[in-house]
């Protein structure tokens, strides 16, 4: 089988989820056509979604600007999953900082930089609920859920950083940044509506 997979490609790290989803699919077998979303039209036809990282302020703007949040809840409205990643994840929950138009998709409130500057950016080993062995985590100027309503995958320093709800999971860190596919493969792959 093959699954139609959409990057939002405003900003943030593109070509590094498209090949995560390359290699995600490459386990199962599964061909995954990636296709970048800059505009409104492409969600609709797209399985599975992924928001990545950048500048959640830019995120943002563009996704209501182009039209493309809509498409988004609606794609989550129907079941089909979501991977929002480090602004991704700013982007779909509900925010706290008032230069970021949230979707409000995920029942958690994120805080922006929540790690300070001190340890701008910093990888560790991760337990995360539903992976066996720990998930090499990388934080770049990573956000921090502060307020979840939602369930929690894994936690640094009691802050949660990976959460889902339905079919969307957010991660404070960049699977993306790796070379270990499990957390696509978790959070995408092996989502209800989508069988490998
Ligand atoms: N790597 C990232 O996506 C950083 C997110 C950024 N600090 C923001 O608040 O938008």
């Amino acid at each position: 089988m093959s699954l139609v997979a959409g990057v939002l490609a405003v900003q943030g790290n593109v070509s590094e989820h498209a090949q995560a989803l390359a290699r995600a699919g490459a386990a199962y077998d599964t061909g995954i056509e990636v296709r970048e979303v800059r505009s409104s039209g492409v969600v609709p036809d797209c399985d599975l979604l992924c928001m990545p990282g950048g500048e959640s302020t830019t995120i943002s703007r563009l996704v209501h600007g182009e039209g493309i949040a809509p498409e988004i809840r609606e794609h989550v409205e129907r079941g089909k999953p979501l991977l929002a990643t480090c602004a991704g994840l700013i982007v779909a929950g509900r925010g706290s900082d008032d230069r970021v138009e949230t979707l409000g998709l995920l029942d958690a409130e994120v805080e922006r930089n929540a790690f300070g500057r001190q340890v701008d950016s910093f990888e560790t080993n991760l337990d995360v609920a539903g992976l066996d062995e720990p998930f090499p985590a990388v934080f770049i100027r990573a956000p921090a859920v502060v307020d979840a309503g939602c369930e929690v995958l894994a936690t640094v320093d009691d802050r949660s950083v990976a959460v889902r709800q339905g079919p969307i999971v957010g991660t404070a860190f960049h699977p993306e940044l790796t070379d270990d596919p499990r957390l696509h493969r978790l959070a995408l792959l092996e989502s209800p509506s989508v069988t490998p």
